[in-house]
């Protein structure tokens, strides 16, 4: 096997490590699976979703009608992009609208995808991935024609990915009995981005990316084949399989929010495997950014402002508080 294609430090024998280690408990831990709520994306029931939004915060999309092509499409072009060697890929892709990073901690969780430099702690995330913002994919192009066909690839990927949020979160809204003004700030198709992941094989006791919610109205996985995502229900942690052709919605903490806690941010994480890469693609969106949540167990906020918390947050404690920041009569 040729890690040439891995950022340094997760090559095998880097800093003494090897990836022959025999043991990894972790791997073993088998987590029953999770059964996640199915939702029929063409005969939406919105008496069940509203149930499965209060309930779980994550589910499973059938019939989404997104192209099994374009999928596949996506994935073979990804897995081709990320066996580049390591230094091409830090210089092919320097540029808005694809941005390649690694490692980065809390990357979900900041949803300011890219503090480029590695972070110097040990707290990596074991993964490397390309950041896409929505609102540039469609005004640059790249001359590398794998680039090229990819950037395509993600601009269709990403309409369809528009398409689902705005419609689900339509249904969400009517069942919350959000106003029309406030329904058009608290998602702004504009904010939409689709991160590309790929998490690396990992021999010891690592996460591709720990416990945490995440910081958007909605998000949407679609993974490949190998697993390894998991939900937190009932406190006990969940198997979220894949299941070909279908997708993974969750939502975030700004829906939380804009629910006044009736909806559930989930927890959930992804483990690292020790044999294969794992390939996810994930759509996050937001809310317009300078638009007030309102709901009465929150002190008024924008989306700017859990940002900036979160930020803040992430340098002095090294992690993201999010939501209780923002509750009233917080005790932070
Ligand atoms: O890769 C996955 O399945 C999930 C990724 C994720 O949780 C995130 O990016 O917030
Ligand atoms: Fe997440």
């Amino acid at each position: 096997m040729n890690f040439s294609s891995y950022p340094p430090l997760f090559r095998p024998h880097h800093n003494g490590q090897s990836h022959s280690v025999e043991q990894n408990s972790f791997e073993f831990d088998l987590a029953p699976s999770a059964r996640l709520p199915v939702i029929d994306f063409e005969a939406l029931d919105r008496a069940h979703l509203s149930e499965v939004c209060r309930e779980w915060g994550m589910l499973r999309l059938t019939n989404h009608g997104v192209p099994a092509e374009l999928l596949s499409q996506l994935h073979d072009h990804a897995s081709e992009l990320f066996s580049c060697d390591f230094e091409s890929k830090e210089g092919i892709v320097p540029t808005a609208p694809m941005l390649y990073f690694w490692g980065n901690p809390a990357l979900t969780m900041s949803a300011n995808a890219h503090h480029k430099a590695p972070p110097s702690n040990n707290h990596h995330n074991w993964l490397e991935g390309l950041n896409v913002s929505l609102n540039n994919i469609s005004h640059s192009h790249y001359q590398d024609p794998l680039l090229e066909s990819f950037r395509c690839l993600l601009e269709e990927y990403g309409r369809h990915q528009t398409r689902l949020a705005k419609a689900i979160f339509g249904a969400m809204a009517e069942d919350l009995g959000f106003s029309q003004p406030k329904s058009i700030s608290y998602l702004s198709p504009a904010t939409g981005i689709i991160r590309v992941y790929r998490y690396l094989r990992c021999p010891g006791q690592r996460w591709g990316i720990p416990d945490h919610t995440d910081s958007s109205v909605l998000s949407i996985i679609h993974q490949d084949q190998v697993g390894g995502l998991q939900v937190l229900k009932n406190n006990q942690w969940l198997d979220v399989g894949p299941i070909h052709d279908t997708l993974i919605v969750n939502l975030g903490d700004m829906m939380q929010a804009m629910s006044d806690d009736k909806y559930v941010s989930v927890r959930h994480r992804v483990k690292v495997n020790r044999a294969r890469e794992r390939v996810s693609i994930g759509y996050f969106v937001f809310p317009a950014e300078d638009g007030v949540i309102e709901a009465s167990n929150y002190e008024p906020f924008t989306y700017a402002d859990f940002k900036a918390r979160n930020e803040l947050d992430l340098k002095i404690h090294g992690a993201k508080i999010g939501l209780p920041r923002f509750r009233k009569e917080q005790s932070i």
